[in-house]
């Protein structure tokens, strides 16, 4: 097999909210060109992750060949590469549309452009794509194509005009989104003569095979046997496999410009790829590397605890495999007065930090105690240095420090005008500055720069409430801005419980603080002895809420009865106990770490 004519290659992405029905169409499109036979096809093959299926969110980049006949009679390929759709992944969105030339925009045409939408398209603009409306689910009978199309012209500025209407559910029309692909989207250049220039687009663990490399070819070609240099490492490898996925693995012989494909090459660790850098050949090398990527930062951070001390190793080797196929996330060991040896962990976001934990649980069987996350602060001190505060019980000495500064983001929300005056109340309530406010039809579409602080714990959840899950929402960090920051501490039988001390704003720090004591003592079970719960700022207490002491004795109501149902009870206990602990001489299940910070009004 040669490579293949550039004019016949189209690389494309999909970008689109979040249920908008990304996955389906992917999947229509691999179904459509028999890339697949059908009994391998799994409903969203290109989600491979069970986590990500179960949640429906798509997390890793993937891309997929497919072949496709044209009605102009010739061959093309089609590269799809598939986009994560979730804000906390947007770093890897756009380094996947860096490797494409296309995006298709899906709207779904009964809800119309949301924030993500607007979002994605902005990175895909940013990346020089052509971009082709597609309005997706026109078989629901909300469904408004005319109405859409004018609302995406309006927003976007994008001509809807000629707008392929699809069903992806159905299979409707999914023939006219791969003419489009053929016809509006352009090909890729390059020149194949020229010195091998390729980017590494992502890399990953695989047991069988070691590291993958997802590489798009510039210019020259990569063969099986080529000697490579990554040319920001500088290491050299010679490439011992090399394929497309279809989606599953199909080896060819060589990758020519505009392509995209994966190779091996006796590569130990994902960490010595660099996602951006530029592939070159070892003794003919391209003058000059591409621009590549900034690394993506950590701006989440929460500590992480075995449940079991004696379950330490088996966790530190657990995150350790997890951080093999996900360089986003770091660890570092931290030890805590309370919760004994654990890890701090960096997350892109939320979800990030929710997705890594429940694997870490269900895939490696591990119980574990989140603390509350936090995000990166910077700490100008009198003396002229700066620290970054990942951590709030790490908080140097107020006396030693200049000024704090928090990140701040700028977000937009998009909204059924209904909802609107309760958004506004809920972003003034955490510190918010409005920049703009504009109507999109009947829907407003509000920005904001928040301090991200006031966004990290439940920001997302109350929005929803609030518009009934009408409302969306995107944001990227913008800047650091000093502001008036303390550190709040928790007591709980006036012992400080330093997993739950947290940096607020002083504005904000009683009513957080009372907050947190009601909901911890909801959260935190009687004892045989009172327990006060306290939330102080230096040794100025706050807020404070009592638990009662407990009278009566729990296994009383056994005696007498039967023993299968006192073991049972006393099981039941024990299981429970596995998720509690213990602070001095008072238990704490762990839900209360997460649920504290959480707050209902
Ligand atoms: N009625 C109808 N439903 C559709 C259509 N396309 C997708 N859906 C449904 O919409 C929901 C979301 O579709 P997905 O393909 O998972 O959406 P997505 O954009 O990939 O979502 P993420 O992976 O979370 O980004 C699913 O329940 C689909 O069955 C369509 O054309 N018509």
């Amino acid at each position: 097999m040669t490579t293949h004519k550039l004019d016949n290659i189209r690389n494309f992405s999909i970008v689109a909210h979040i249920d908008h029905g990304k996955s389906t169409l992917a999947d229509r499109l691999i179904q459509t060109t028999g890339t697949m036979a059908k009994r391998d096809m799994v409903e969203q093959v290109l989600d491979s992750m069970d986590i990500e299926r179960e949640r429906g969110i798509t997390i890793k980049a993937q891309t997929v060949r497919l072949d496709y006949v044209a009605q102009d009679g010739k061959s093309y390929v089609l590269n799809l590469m598939d986009t994560p759709g979730h804000v906390d992944f947007a770093y890897e969105v756009s380094r996947s549309l860096a490797a494409c030339e296309g995006s298709l925009l899906v709207v779904d045409a009964s809800q119309g452009v949301e924030a993500q939408t607007l979002a994605n398209v902005y990175h895909a603009l940013d990346a020089g794509h052509e971009i082709v409306p597609v309005l997706n689910k026109i078989d629901l009978p909300a469904a408004e194509p005319d109405r859409i199309k004018q609302q995406i012209e309006d927003v976007i500025g994008l001509d809807a005009s000629e707008a392929v209407e699809i069903s992806a559910k159905t299979g409707l029309n999914i023939e006219g989104v791969l003419e489009a692909i053929v016809k509006r989207l352009p090909p890729p250049k390059g020149d194949d003569t020229a010195p091998l220039k390729a980017l590494l687009v992502d890399s990953w663990y695989d047991a069988y095979l070691g590291v993958v490399v997802l590489v798009r070819v510039i210019d020259g070609a990569l063969k099986k046997g080529s000697r490579i240099r990554m040319m920001g490492t500088n290491a050299t490898y010679e490439v011992d496999r090399i394929g497309v996925f279809k989606p599953k693995m199909f080896d060819v012989p060589t990758l020519g410009p505009g392509e995209i494909g994966f190779i091996t090459a006796q590569i130990k660790e994902v960490a010595d790829t660099r996602v951006g850098d530029t592939i070159t050949d070892e003794r003919k090398p391209t003058a000059e590397a591409l621009p590549g990527f900034k690394p993506a930062q950590p701006v989440v951070f929460c500590g992480l605890f075995p449940v079991d001390a004696a379950e330490f190793d088996e966790l530190r080797a657990a995150m350790g495999r997890l951080r093999l196929n996900d360089a986003s996330f770091s660890f570092e060991m931290e030890s805590s007065a309370a919760l004994g040896f654990g890890f701090r962990c960096g997350f892109l976001g939320l979800l990030h930090l929710e997705i890594i934990q429940e694997r870490l649980e269900r895939e490696f069987n591990l119980d574990l105690i989140a603390t509350a996350p936090s995000v990166v602060y910077k700490i100008a001190m009198r003396d002229g240095s700066e620290i970054d505060l990942h951590n709030p019980a790490d908080m140097p000495d107020i006396m030693g420090i200049e000024e704090i500064r928090e990140p701040w983001i700028r977000a937009t929300i998009l909204t059924p005008d209904d909802y609107l005056g309760g958004i506004l109340k809920l972003c003034q309530e955490r510190r918010g500055q409005q920049i703009d406010l504009n109507y999109v039809g009947k829907r407003a579409m509000v920005t904001y720069d928040l301090p991200l602080n006031e966004v990290v714990f439940d920001f997302y959840d109350r929005l929803k409430s609030i518009s009934k899950g009408y409302a969306s929402f995107d944001y990227a960090i913008t800047d650091y801005r000093a502001g008036d920051l303390v550190k709040m501490s928790i007591l709980v039988n006036a012992e400080p419980v330093d997993a739950l001390s947290m940096l607020v704003h002083r504005d904000r720090a009683e009513m957080r603080g009372r907050a947190m004591v009601e909901k911890l003592r909801e959260l935190i079970p009687q004892h045989m002895f009172q327990i006060p719960v306290q939330a102080a700022i230096g040794g100025k207490i706050i807020a404070r809420e009592t638990i009662r002491a407990l009278r009566k004795d729990v296994t009383a109501k056994c005696y007498g009865g039967d023993v299968t149902r006192k073991r049972k009870l006393l099981e039941k206990q024990k299981a429970g106990k596995k998720k509690m602990r213990q602070f001095g001489k008072v238990e704490i299940p762990q839900e209360a770490f997460i649920a504290a910070l959480k707050m209902d009004s």
